[in-house]
């Protein structure tokens, strides 16, 4: 497991881009046959990347994390961005397609991840955060996710959000998730950007053609700084930064929050005029 340790809001300001990089953005995810690991101390954050192979993957438990096993004081959202797959938690076996979702409930003590075709390998992201209670592992297929359609052609940031992972679809502790995918020709999400203090957020960047980036803005709205992202990397988000940003193509992406409440709508919106 890789450790990510995040910058503060004041020191972010005199960074360079590669030091931002170090304290918030992941390496690549995806490896054929590999489960990589990262543990953010923003909320204390595990990003993962889970790629079978011809063989299963098991969720293994860190020294770091001081558990018999990952999930013991864990619950994770898992999404599939890749080919067909399953996961099987204590038995029970979840179909996983693409852009379908797992949650994985506290006290699950035996994940493992399956591709049902190593030529069209499943790719799981996943992300994970301290919970405080045992509740029930839920599949949520995408089409079962609530979906909010934002934004228009004119302004660039037609965009739908599904939320699979929330209050209604899955009862969670703190982990909140879902999939923005952008419509052709419009290249902004999260526009207006904002801020929620009450949850920090991960964006994980995702079906964006070889050799196209996402310009990601984070810092407070009167700070904004820029990190060109690649697809299949993963970008963590204080309280106290804006999260948004532009690509060169349309792409989709995964969100994900920790916090303290998990009201999606509840954000502190900017007006784009006072970015600065
Ligand atoms: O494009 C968007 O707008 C989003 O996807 C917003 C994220 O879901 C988010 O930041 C929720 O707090
Ligand atoms: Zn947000």
């Amino acid at each position: 497991m890789d450790f990510m340790f995040s910058a503060d809001i004041r020191s972010y300001k005199t960074m360079r881009n590669d030091e931002l990089r170090e304290a918030f953005v992941t390496a690549p995810l995806f490896e054929s046959g590999k489960i990589n690991l990262t543990y953010t101390d923003v909320d204390r954050a595990v990003i993962g990347g889970i790629t079978p192979a011809a063989d299963a993957i098991q969720l293994p438990t860190h020294k770091e994390l001081a558990a018999d096993y990952f999930c013991q004081r864990r619950e994770a959202g898992v999404i599939n961005i890749g080919g067909p797959g399953r996961i099987e938690v204590d038995g029970a076996s979840y179909d996983m397609a693409n852009r379908d979702s797992l949650y994985i409930a506290k006290e699950s003590q035996d994940v493992q991840f399956y591709s049902d075709d190593t030529a069209n390998p499943a790719k799981y992201y996943l992300v994970s955060y301290p919970a405080h209670r045992v509740t029930k592992t839920v599949h949520v297929p995408k089409s079962a996710a609530k979906f909010i359609e934002l934004g228009s052609q004119e302004t660039s940031n037609e965009r739908t959000i599904f939320q699979s992972i929330r209050p209604g679809i899955v009862d969670s502790c703190q982990l909140v998730m879902g999939i923005t995918e952008l419509k052709s020709g419009s290249v902004w999400n999260t526009k207006p950007p904002h801020t929620h203090f009450r949850r920090t957020e991960i964006y994980m960047y995702f079906d964006l053609p070889e050799g196209e980036k996402v310009f990601h803005l984070m810092g407070q709205p009167t700070e904004v700084r820029t990190l060109p992202l690649d697809s299949e990397v993963a970008v963590a988000s204080p309280s106290w930064s804006i999260h948004s940003g532009a690509g060169t193509t349309n792409y989709a992406f995964v969100w994900a929050m920790g916090g303290e409440n998990q009201e999606f709508d509840d954000m502190d919106h900017i007006q784009v005029s006072d970015l600065r």
